[in-house]
């Protein structure tokens, strides 16, 4: 399979990075175009082919994935419509449904996933909308192949896909903004930067691992923690005070409006 990426962005360099990593695919199954040579550099150093031309990727690969922002659409979409015809095209991108990307690229088999940059570093979490009747089952086999060669892939049908952002696509950056916090607030009280970055992160870390190997919830380990009387229980009284549960409900709405309005 020959992969081609448009756009040279973050998530482009995620996924390309974890087929690698994985030994998916080779260097020289891989194609990938950016407007600016600049972003193109880091992608030549690995010995993947690179270009300015998408219509280039869109003519040599088999599979393409758009890793261009959803304003860019409009004007990517027209560009490549004739050299993607017969071949599987994904977006990676929120609001632009199947229908939708199916009239803009009639011929082409489309597909659509959300991943997560946590794919970088091969713990990424993506859902898959299901396959739509013209998607050949291998293509949509080597698409799954692509992402869980950089962590867990799910299925879901199309309509999940705004939930599936509002709590895996964007979520790395709540738990950033978590983290930047208590870093903060760590340093407040004392602690270098470093060290507080060192304990909040393997903390954030240990905690994942055991909401997903101890077979509790996350209300049940979060009681574990909690002494009678002790600074667990002092500590979230503030998370209580400031409706933290309201507000994390609030940011996941949010999202999904963001998303349906992209589509718009
Ligand atoms: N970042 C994330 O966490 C996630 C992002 N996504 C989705 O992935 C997609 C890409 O996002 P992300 O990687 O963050 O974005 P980036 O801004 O990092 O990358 C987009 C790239 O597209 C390039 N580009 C813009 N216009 C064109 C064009 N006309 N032709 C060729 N290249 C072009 C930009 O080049 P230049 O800078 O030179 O203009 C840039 O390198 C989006 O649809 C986003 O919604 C999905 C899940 C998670
Ligand atoms: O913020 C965004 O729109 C993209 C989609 C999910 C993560 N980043």
């Amino acid at each position: 399979m020959k992969l081609g990426f448009i756009g040279a962005g973050n998530m482009s360099g995620a996924i390309l990075d974890g087929v690698l990593k994985g030994g998916l695919l080779q260097a020289e199954q891989l194609w990938v175009s950016n407007r600016h040579q600049d972003k193109l550099e880091r992608f030549a150093r690995l010995g993947v082919h690179t270009t300015t031309d998408n219509c280039r990727v869109a003519r040599e690969a088999d599979l393409v994935i758009l890793g261009i922002k959803p304003q860019m659409f409009g004007e990517v979409l027209p560009q490549i419509a004739d050299e993607v015809k017969g071949k599987g095209v994904l977006s990676i991108s929120p609001g632009y449904s199947l229908a939708w990307l199916r009239e803009q690229l009639p011929g082409c088999h489309v597909m659509r996933a959300m991943p997560n940059t946590p794919l970088l570093v091969g713990k990424g979490c993506t859902a898959l909308a299901q396959k739509s009747g013209d998607v050949p089952e291998d293509l949509f086999e080597e698409v799954k192949a692509v992402f869980s060669s950089a962590g867990e892939v799910f299925v879901v049908p199309e309509d999940l896909i705004d939930a599936v952002i509002a709590i895996a696509g964007s979520s790395p950056a709540y738990f950033f903004r978590m983290a930047d916090a208590m870093v903060q607030a760590g340093q407040a009280l004392g602690l270098e930067p470093e060290q507080a970055l060192r304990m909040a992160a393997l903390t954030m870390e240990g905690s994942a691992r055991m909401l997903l190997e101890s077979g509790k919830t996350a209300g049940e380990l979060a009681r574990q923690v909690c002494s009678p009387g002790g600074t667990t229980l002092a500590a979230l009284t503030a998370f209580d005070d400031h409706h933290f549960e309201g507000m994390v409900n609030e940011a996941m709405e949010r999202c999904v409006r963001r998303s349906q309005e992209l589509g718009k």
